[in-house]
């Protein structure tokens, strides 16, 4: 593992364009995957060469460091030019200034990506590795990359999920009303956890495919163990254009009774304490973003996004970059929105380590991908689960999945614990048997 402190190992990158059109997922391992998916767009990675490491409060501005070392340091080969292509690293970020989870940039040795109509191939290789040779992926003779192929799917036993300390939970969110009725804050995002077991030699690429043909307005994602699909998109910077996807404010979905579902929608629309929980998640981007850009402009009015779970109120942004600032360091100024923290943020965060008993690690953190000009996209980690390392003897891992939401004044106890429920739907449905 290279630490993020020493001198950047030197890449080469060869980007080709692919003269057929890989299946994705399939071309994933099955129990490492490396994803990150949305309807015609996308890439795999395959195998590792540069796997760098991060901590604490300073972890976004030290990737974002150690990825422009690196990004400079490397030879690129990119006759493409396309989001995505040349030098890409995936990433994944902890929650908390103070977690235990490691927070990590990895660059894959083979990646394989779409952008609607167009399909390449990138092969990166360590120049101070031996066996590193300056040959670009094999060519089919048109100039085009031939294509790697996919192992066939194998056997999904699926994962049975036990919720972990509802009463803790349920006795969080009442505590949570009492201190905004008292003042302390406006709004804070408390979160509960269920735990499942994974049997050894599983495919994980079985409920990335659930995630990925089901939530379709959702990226899927699958980073350093890390599996899931969020629907919220913290920033999306390419070429110097910047959009975001603020999501607050929930109802469950009701797809079996057309007219039930209507009124849930109605309802979130109308509602004024969800559209003051969504304002605060938007206003605490609005003020993270400005400094970086100009011409911020957002959707008038939040409008109802629907998922196959859930009506949210979303609200979408765009603006243009103002400086060079690389898509890590937007989402170290964006972290933690209050759509995962709460308003004012610090004291929403000290609520949240004082009230949710356990640490967060990667939920509610960042994940997504930057290449070697700086753009990239990133969604919040949400609609997730994290695996652990094979135990040894069973070669099992465990399974855990979180969900939070706003809590405000006025907020219940049972109907928050019913839209946690709602909201873990993506992960119990894709990792069912
Ligand atoms: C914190 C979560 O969702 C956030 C995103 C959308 C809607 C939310 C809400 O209505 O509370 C949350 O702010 C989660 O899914 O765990």
């Amino acid at each position: 593992m290279v630490k993020s402190d020493s001198k950047a190992p030197r890449l080469h990158a060869v980007t080709r364009l692919l003269d057929g059109a890989p299946d994705l997922i399939g071309l994933a391992d099955p129990e490492q995957p490396m994803l990150w998916h949305r309807g015609d767009r996308g890439c795999v990675g395959v195998g590792e060469v540069l796997r760098l490491s991060f901590s604490g409060p300073d972890r976004f501005a030290a990737a974002a460091r150690s990825w422009r070392g690196v990004a400079e340091a490397a030879r690129i080969d990119d006759p493409v030019r396309l989001p995505g292509t040349g030098l890409v690293a995936l990433g994944t970020f902890a929650f908390d200034d103070a977690s235990g989870a490691e927070s990590v940039l990895v660059v894959p040795r083979l990646l394989v990506a779409r952008h609607r109509d167009r399909w390449w191939v990138t092969e990166i290789r360590r120049v101070d590795d031996p066996a590193a040779t300056d040959a670009p992926p094999p060519a089919d003779g048109t100039g085009a990359a031939a294509l790697p192929a996919a192992a066939p799917e194998g056997s999904w036993p699926g994962v049975g999920f036990a919720a972990e300390a509802v009463d803790d939970y349920l006795s969080g969110v009442r505590e949570a009303v009492g201190r905004i009725d008292d003042g302390a804050f406006e709004k804070v995002v408390l979160a509960r956890r269920i735990r499942g077991e994974l049997p050894a030699g599983s495919d994980l690429r079985v409920p990335l495919r659930r995630l990925a043909e089901r939530y379709l307005d959702c990226w899927t994602f699958a980073v350093d163990g890390l599996v899931g699909a969020s629907p919220e998109t913290l920033i999306r910077s390419t070429g110097g254009a910047v959009s975001a996807r603020v999501l607050a404010g929930t109802r469950g979905r009701h797809p079996e009774d057309e007219a039930r579902d209507a009124r849930a929608r109605d309802e979130l629309v109308t509602s004024a304490k969800e559209q003051h929980e969504h304002a605060f998640a938007v206003q605490s981007v609005v003020t993270a973003l400005a400094p970086h850009v100009r011409d911020l402009s957002t959707s008038e009015e939040p409008f109802p996004l629907r998922l196959p779970n859930v009506w949210h109120l979303a609200t979408d942004l765009g603006a243009s970059l103002d400086e060079r600032s690389s898509a890590l360091e937007l989402v170290g100024a964006l972290h933690p929105t209050a759509a995962v923290a709460g308003t004012p943020t610090s004291a929403a965060v000290a609520a949240i380590a004082e009230l949710e008993p356990f640490d967060r690690g990667r939920y509610s953190g960042a994940v997504g991908w930057i290449d070697a000009a700086g753009d990239g996209e990133w969604v919040i980690a949400l609609r997730c689960a994290q695996l652990g390392d094979p135990q040894p003897g069973s070669g099992a891992r465990a399974v855990v999945a979180s969900a939070g939401g706003g809590i405000v004044a006025g907020s219940d106890p049972e109907h928050e614990l019913g839209e946690t429920v709602s909201k873990l739907r993506p992960v119990t449905e894709a990792f069912a048997a």
